[in-house]
C-alpha cells in the first residue's frame, strides 16, 4: 500500500482538489481508498491572475516565475493541510494548474514549432517537494506530447482500472470546465484478472475531450449576475429558460465537434472570446439570460451525445458522470433525457467520488511513475507509444 496525495486544479480554476489516497495493487488489481478529500479555493487575486493568463494576457518572465511559485505554494499548503490529521503520505502527484494547452496539430500557421502539441501546467513540483518534504511527481503531460500525443485526456487508463465492468459498457463523462469521456467496453472478465489483461482491456478503450462542460456556463453566469455569482448552482437558472435549438445546431457544426479523436481542448478555444461570440449570436434570437444559460447547457449536452453517436461504434450501456457539473441537476436531467434509454448515474454511485476522481487519478499516476509503469493510453492521446508520465522531484528529507 502506498499513501499518496493527488493534487489538481482544473480548467474551472475554482481551486485545488486534494485527495489523500491509499493506493493498493498496480493496474487491473488497482484499488484506491480515499482517506480525505478537500477543495482549497484559490485566493481571489491569484484566481483572477490565473484566469487572465488563461485568456491570453501577456506576462513577463518575472511575472511567470512569480505566478508559478505562488501556485506551487498553494498546492504545497493544500498537501500539508489534507494530511495534517493522518499518517504522512510517501508521495505527491501534482497535476498543477493548466494555463495553456495547444493540442497537437494546432500550431499557429506562422510558428516554427511544427505540429507537436504544447501544454503548460504551473506550480513547479520541485518547490512542492521542498515545501512539503515529500517526493512530488509533476508535469504529467509533457512526455505524452513529446511522443506525439495530445497530452490529454490522461485519466482514461485509471478510469479503466477502477471502473470497468465485466458485463456492461460504460462512458465515464467528466463535466469540469471542459468535458472528457472514457469509453470502457465490457471486460468480459471476472474478478480474478491477471496483469496482462490490462493490455486486452486497453484495446477497446477510447477517450477524448468532448468540448465545453461548464466553462461557458460559468462565464455566462458571471456576466449576467454582474460578477456576483460564479456558477449556476444546481442549474436552477438555466432550468428556468428554454434552449434555442437553432443556435445549438449552429454551434455544433463547428470544427472541434466534427473532428475525430484523438482530440483535446481547453479555455483557449472555449473561453472568453468564444463566449463573447455566443452572446452576439444569441442577440439575434432575443434570448433572456435564462434562455442563454439553457442554450449553453444544451450545447454541453448535445456535444456529448453527438460525440458518442459519431465516434463510438455503439452507445454505452451506462454513463457515469463526474466532475462539478454532476451537481448541476438541470444538466444531468437534460443528459438523461437525450441519452435515454442509456442509464445515467454518477461515479460516486460506483464508489469513486465525483469531486475527487481527477485528484485520485493523479495520485495513481504518480505511484505508477515511481514504479516505472506507463500512464498514457496511446489510442486515447494519439501518442506513438506508451510512456512514463511525470517528472520525479525528490526531496532530501523525503524518506527521513
Ligand atoms: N452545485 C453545483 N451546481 C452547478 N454547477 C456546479 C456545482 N458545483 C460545481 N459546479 C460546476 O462545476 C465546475 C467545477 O467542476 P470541476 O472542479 O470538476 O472542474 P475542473 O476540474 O476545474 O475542470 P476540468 O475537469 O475541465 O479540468 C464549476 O465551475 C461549476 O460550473
Ligand atoms: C490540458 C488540460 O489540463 N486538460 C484537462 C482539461 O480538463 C478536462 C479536459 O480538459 C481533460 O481532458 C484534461 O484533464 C483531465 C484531468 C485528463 O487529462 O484526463
Amino acid at each position: 500500500m502506498t499513501r499518496v496525495i493527488g493534487l489538481i486544479s482544473g480548467t474551472s480554476v475554482d481551486g485545488i482538489d486534494a485527495a489523500l489516497v491509499d493506493v493498493v495493487g498496480s493496474q487491473t488489481d488497482l484499488k484506491v481508498q480515499l482517506v480525505a478529500g478537500k477543495t482549497f479555493p484559490y485566493p481571489a487575486n491569484l484566481r483572477s491572475q490565473i484566469l487572465s493568463v488563461c485568456s491570453g494576457s501577456a506576462l513577463s518572465m518575472a511575472e511567470l516565475a512569480e505566478l508559478d511559485d505562488a501556485i506551487a505554494q498553494e498546492f504545497a499548503t493544500a498537501a500539508l493541510t489534507i494530511q495534517a490529521e493522518y499518517d504522512r503520505a510517501e508521495l505527491i502527484g501534482s497535476h498543477g494548474q493548466t494555463v495553456y494547452h495547444r493540442p497537437a496539430g494546432k500550431a499557429q500557421k506562422d510558428s516554427a514549432s511544427g505540429l507537436m502539441g504544447y501544454s503548460l501546467q504551473l506550480g513547479r513540483g520541485a518547490l512542492i517537494a521542498q515545501l512539503t518534504g515529500i517526493t512530488t511527481v509533476s508535469n504529467f503531460r509533457v512526455a505524452d506530447i513529446a511522443a506525439g500525443g495530445q497530452g490529454a485526456p490522461l485519466v482514461s487508463i485509471v478510469d479503466a482500472c477502477l471502473l470497468a465492468e465485466p458485463n456492461i459498457s460504460l462512458c465515464i463523462q467528466n463535466l469540469g470546465g471542459i468535458g472528457n469521456v472514457t469509453y470502457l467496453p465490457a471486460t468480459g472478465k471476472g474478478e480474478n484478472k491477471d496483469e496482462s489483461e490490462i493490455f486486452n482491456l486497453g484495446d477497446g478503450i477510447s477517450g477524448w475531450d468532448t468540448g465545453p462542460a461548464n466553462s461557458l456556463l460559468d462565464l455566462a453566469v458571471q456576466h449576467f449576475s454582474g460578477g456576483t455569482k460564479t456558477c449556476d448552482e444546481g442549474g436552477a437558472w438555466a432550468a428556468s429558460g428554454t434552449p434555442c435549438q437553432a443556435l445549438v445546431e449552429d454551434w455544433l457544426a463547428q470544427e472541434f465537434f466534427r473532428q475525430a479523436p484523438p482530440k483535446s481542448t481547453g479555455r483557449e478555444l472555449f473561453g472568453v472570446d468564444y463566449f463573447d461570440r455566443c452572446l452576439v449570436e444569441a442577440e439575434g434570437y432575443n434570448l433572456s439570460p435564462a434562455d442563454v444559460l439553457a442554450t449553453l447547457t444544451e450545447l454541453t449536452v448535445a456535444s456529448i451525445v453527438h460525440s458518442y453517436q459519431t465516434f463510438l461504434s455503439a452507445m454505452p450501456d451506462r454513463v457515469l458522470l463526474c466532475g462539478g457539473g454532476s451537481h448541476n441537476l438541470y444538466l444531468k436531467r437534460r443528459l438523461q433525457s437525450q441519452l435515454h434509454p442509456v442509464q445515467v448515474l454518477t461515479t460516486s454511485e460506483a464508489g469513486l467520488s465525483v469531486d475527487f476522481k481527477e485528484a485520485i487519478a493523479f495520485a495513481v499516476l504518480a505511484a505508477w511513475r515511481v514504479r516505472g509503469i506507463p500512464g498514457n493510453l496511446p489510442q486515447v492521446t494519439g501518442a506513438r507509444t506508451s510512456v512514463l508520465l511525470g517528472e520525479i522531484n525528490s526531496c532530501w528529507h523525503s524518506w527521513a
